[in-house]
Parts: structure tokens; C-alpha cells; sequence
């Protein structure tokens, strides 16, 4: 068995930058929420660096570059409600999900692994993207941003998730393409495991020091 995988009993996975390249459906509802304020888009490249933290850090990252200005609470409340209405209709029309995702998943179930999903995604969009995109059985458990008090990159939600399932930190690995899940994983004393093609603020993720970095998931399987 490779490495990463040694010993563990659990995996957890990051979702957007991680299994789905979801920047063309998130920019679409983005620039929506701009343009609307007269605001220039964001584009794929605006929402490469600023997600990871949730929507509404998204919105908030984004009203603050292009007006200069960092919106006030009741500006970011309504473009953050603005934001999830654009988004809701239309979550998964360019979203896909990277090379080897499917097989890997599939692997890692035959292997008798444990998988889950925590995401700092709005949690209702789960569900409708996992089935669009065919990989929602996978999963023992889906995790959203909102669910809990704290999204990562506090460990919260991993230490959670881990409690449930009745795995100990040591046997579980945090598998993201940000700063956020490695942080996030380390803190929660679980093995992290960085991915290098996601997004992370246009910082290289080896800055975060994972425990291992992979270029492909075929390093998984
Ligand atoms: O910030 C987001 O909404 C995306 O978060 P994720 O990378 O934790 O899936
Ligand atoms: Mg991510």
C-alpha cells in the first residue's frame, strides 16, 4: 500500500480544488453578484484565489477587490444572499472533477477505507453536486462549512467527523489542495496529504508542509 495510506482507516477528503474543479460555476454566479453592483467580473482567476474559505469570504474577498472598499456588514449580507441564489441555480454546469477522481474513490472503498467529505462549501450544495457528478455513494459522510461552529481551517469539523466514526486522528488522513485542509488536519493530529493542481490563494501548497504532496491521484491507487 502506498505510503499516504499506511495504517490509516479513514480518509478525508476536500471537495472544491480537491475532487471538483468548480471555479467556471462559482466565477458565473460571482460575477453575477457583480455585475449587479456594477462591479467588474472576477473571473476564473479572481475565484481561484479567494476560495477555500467559505462563500462568504468569497463574496467578501471579491466586493473588496474590485470596489476597493470592503463592503459593510450589511452589503456583504446581501451580496453573500445574492451570491447563494445565483449559485443554487445553476451549481454543476462546468463544474468537473479532476483526472482520476472516480477510480480513486472507487479504489480506496474497495480497499475498505472509510470516506467522507468536509468542505467549507455552503452544505446544500453538496448533495446536488456529488450527484451530478456521479460520486455521492462514496462517502459515509458529507460535511458543509455552515454545519458546524468552525470550518477549517480549525480542526472542528475532522475531530468531529473522527468522533463519529470511531477512528482515532492517527488513523485518519486529510487529503486538500489548501492551506485550510493542512492546517486543519495537522491540528486535528491526523496525517495531511496535499494536492498540487486545487487552489490556495496563489501560494504553492508545499509552503504548508504537508506530510506528502502528490501531482496525481494515481499515487493513491
Ligand atoms: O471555500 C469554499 O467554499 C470551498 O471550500 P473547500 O475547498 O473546503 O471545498
Ligand atoms: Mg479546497
Amino acid at each position: 500500500m502506498h505510503a499516504p495510506l499506511k495504517d490509516m482507516a479513514l480518509v478525508c477528503w476536500d471537495l472544491d480544488g480537491t475532487l471538483i474543479d468548480s471555479a467556471p460555476d462559482l466565477a458565473t454566479a460571482l460575477d453575477a453578484v457583480l455585475a449587479e453592483r456594477g462591479l467588474a467580473p472576477a473571473g476564473l482567476a479572481g475565484v481561484r484565489d479567494w476560495i477555500g474559505n467559505g462563500a462568504r469570504r468569497l463574496v467578501e474577498r471579491a466586493l473588496t477587490a474590485r470596489s476597493g472598499n470592503a463592503p459593510s456588514a450589511a452589503e456583504l449580507e446581501a451580496a453573500h444572499g445574492a451570491f447563494l441564489d445565483h449559485y443554487r441555480q445553476a451549481p454543476c454546469v462546468e463544474t468537473r472533477l479532476y483526472p482520476g477522481v472516480a477510480a480513486c474513490l472507487r479504489s480506496l472503498e474497495q480497499r475498505g477505507l472509510k470516506q467522507v467529505l468536509i468542505t467549507n462549501k455552503p452544505g446544500d450544495f453538496i448533495a446536488p453536486i456529488l450527484q451530478a457528478l456521479g460520486i455521492g455513494s462514496h462517502f459515509e459522510r458529507t460535511l458543509g462549512g455552515d454545519a458546524l461552529e468552525r470550518k477549517k481551517p480549525d480542526p472542528v469539523p475532522l475531530l468531529h467527523i473522527a468522533r463519529e466514526l470511531q477512528v482515532a486522528p492517527e488513523r485518519a488522513l486529510m487529503i486538500g489542495d489548501s492551506r485550510n485542509d493542512i492546517e486543519a488536519g495537522r491540528a486535528a493530529g491526523f496525517r495531511t496529504l496535499a494536492l498540487s493542481w486545487g487552489y490556495n490563494h496563489g501560494e504553492p501548497i508545499a509552503a504548508s508542509d504537508p506530510d506528502y504532496l502528490l501531482d496525481s491521484l494515481e499515487g493513491l491507487i
